[in-house]
């Protein structure tokens, strides 16, 4: 069996106040490996989102604590430790939004390499990654808002590739690209296990998609279960 590179320790999440709680995530346990891709799926309003934001260190959850590769990561104490930020990478439905703005998506990638101190000529290292995540490198040139909504999901897909990532967090990534490019970037997204060595988190309502993911999490109302 692969090692573990993400566990869910007993993460939970309540909104509203102390005395009026709304539960989205009950508490919940799991283990993603590595090389392996996991769908994650439920109706509107189950949760998806909350556990997104949660393993990706961008929501403090009510309780529990997430591991990456058996180091606590982030938690219901503590914010994401910086050294691990980089091994848990998002890709969001508005990509763009998520990369620098104004800032050619190459020079704000090849600066995130040098300051974390990334092994190897970044400029290589981004070529690389370019490739892994199937987008022209001359578009890596142009800034996140100079890029369609597929075309900075590519990005983000090279940022966490070319960083190192060793989770990709992807929210709903198809859902708002026309059926051609949502396949491309599916195809992108679920080839990343097999050339990474690294895990797929993908929150999806597509059901086709979810049977291609190794496992399949199926959230209902706060609950997460494996249902295949
Ligand atoms: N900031 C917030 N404050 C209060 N309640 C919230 C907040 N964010 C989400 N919720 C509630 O938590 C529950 C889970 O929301 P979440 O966005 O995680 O669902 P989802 O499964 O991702 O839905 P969708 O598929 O529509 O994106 C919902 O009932 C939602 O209304």
């Amino acid at each position: 069996m692969s090692r573990a590179v993400l566990q869910a320790r007993g993460i939970g999440m309540a909104y509203g106040t102390r005395r009026r709680p709304v539960t989205a995530l009950h508490p919940t346990d799991f283990t993603v490996r590595a090389g392996e891709s996991v769908a994650v799926v439920g109706r509107s309003g189950a949760g998806k989102s909350t556990l997104a934001e949660i393993l990706l260190g961008l929501r403090r959850p009510s309780a529990g604590d997430v591991l990456v590769h058996g180091e606590h990561f982030c938690g219901h104490a503590r914010g994401p430790r910086a050294h691990l930020r980089h091994v848990v990478q998002g890709v969001p439905q508005d990509a763009g939004a998520s990369l620098p703005p104004r800032v050619p998506v190459r020079r704000s990638i090849e600066r995130a390499l040098l300051r974390l101190g990334v092994d190897g000529d970044p400029r290589a290292r981004l070529a690389r990654a370019a490739e892994t995540a199937r987008i022209d490198p001359a578009l890596l040139e142009r800034a996140p808002h100079q890029l369609s909504g597929g075309q900075a999901q590519r990005a983000a897909i090279a940022r966490a590739v070319a960083v190192g990532a060793d989770v990709v967090v992807a929210d709903e990534p198809t859902s708002a690209l026309d059926a051609d490019t949502a396949a491309g970037l599916a195809d992108a997204l679920l080839a990343l296990p097999g050339r990474t060595g690294g895990a797929l988190l993908l929150i999806t309502h597509d059901d086709a998609l979810a049977t291609r993911c190794d496992r399949v999490f199926t959230v209902r109302e706060g609950k997460v279960e494996q249902s295949r």
